[in-house]
């Protein structure tokens, strides 16, 4: 299936604690980045392991478990994914980072799209795109147009809590795209925001409203 809902209890709890009205921007950003880690748990289970020879405890040579091939990207969308950022690194130190800046128009909800710099190579690594919103789509599907275009053929969506809406628009669009969310709301309201949602991520990961 390729819309997965992780409904461990962690990811749950700390969920409800992301939808309280007035929450922090230091809790906010704080849970964020820790949900970001448990998502990437999920969505890594599937990595292939190669089998490794080494020198075990006592001197002896034994088998073990190693990821092959350790070839990833993680692909925040800015500005919200750069809150999530740290926390899939957790996880995946060595990834490269590959930044991707586009903006909602909140009339139209068209993405306006403004950075993009992906590392080399793209074609060869698993693309892990972080956003904690999935609204429309429209940002999404840009972003995975863009990695498609560089040549990306693998690749994975994480984000916090996505719309019905922007899940079905993003898996017609690219029906090879895994997507793993904390939780798949109701709808989106005539604005485009989540309902029930999180209300506008980026700004609560930023501060840059005063509430
Ligand atoms: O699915 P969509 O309808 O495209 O909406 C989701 C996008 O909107 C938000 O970003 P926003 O454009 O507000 O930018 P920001 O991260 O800079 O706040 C969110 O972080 C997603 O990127
Ligand atoms: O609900 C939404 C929709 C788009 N962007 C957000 O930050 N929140
Ligand atoms: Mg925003």
């Amino acid at each position: 299936m390729a819309l997965h809902v992780v409904s461990h209890p962690l990811v749950q709890h700390k969920l409800g604690l992301l939808r309280e009205h007035g929450i922090s921007t230091k809790s906010f950003r704080e849970i964020v980045s820790e949900v970001g880690t448990l998502l990437t748990y999920e969505a890594t289970k599937d990595l292939p392991l190669e089998t490794a020879a080494i020198t075990g405890w006592e001197g002896s040579p034994i088998e073990v478990q190693h990821i092959k091939g350790k070839k990833i990207t993680v692909v925040p969308i800015l500005r919200a994914g750069l809150g999530m950022l740290d926390g899939v690194l957790q996880l995946i130190p060595a990834a490269k980072v590959s930044v991707v800046g586009l903006e909602r128009n909140e009339e139209t909800l068209e993405p306006i799209p403004y950075f993009e710099k992906l590392v080399g190579n793209i074609g060869e690594r698993l693309s892990l795109v972080v956003d904690p919103m999935l609204a429309t789509g429209g940002s999404m599907i840009a972003t995975i147009d863009m990695l498609k275009n560089a040549g990306c053929t693998h690749i994975k969506a994480i984000v916090l809590v996505a719309a019905p809406e922007g899940v079905a628009a993003t898996l017609a669009a690219h029906p090879d795209v895994e997507i793993f969310t904390a939780a798949l709301d109701s709808h989106l309201n005539e604005k485009g925001y989540i309902v029930p949602g999180l209300g506008d991520a980026g700004d609560k990961i930023f501060g840059t409203v005063i509430r």
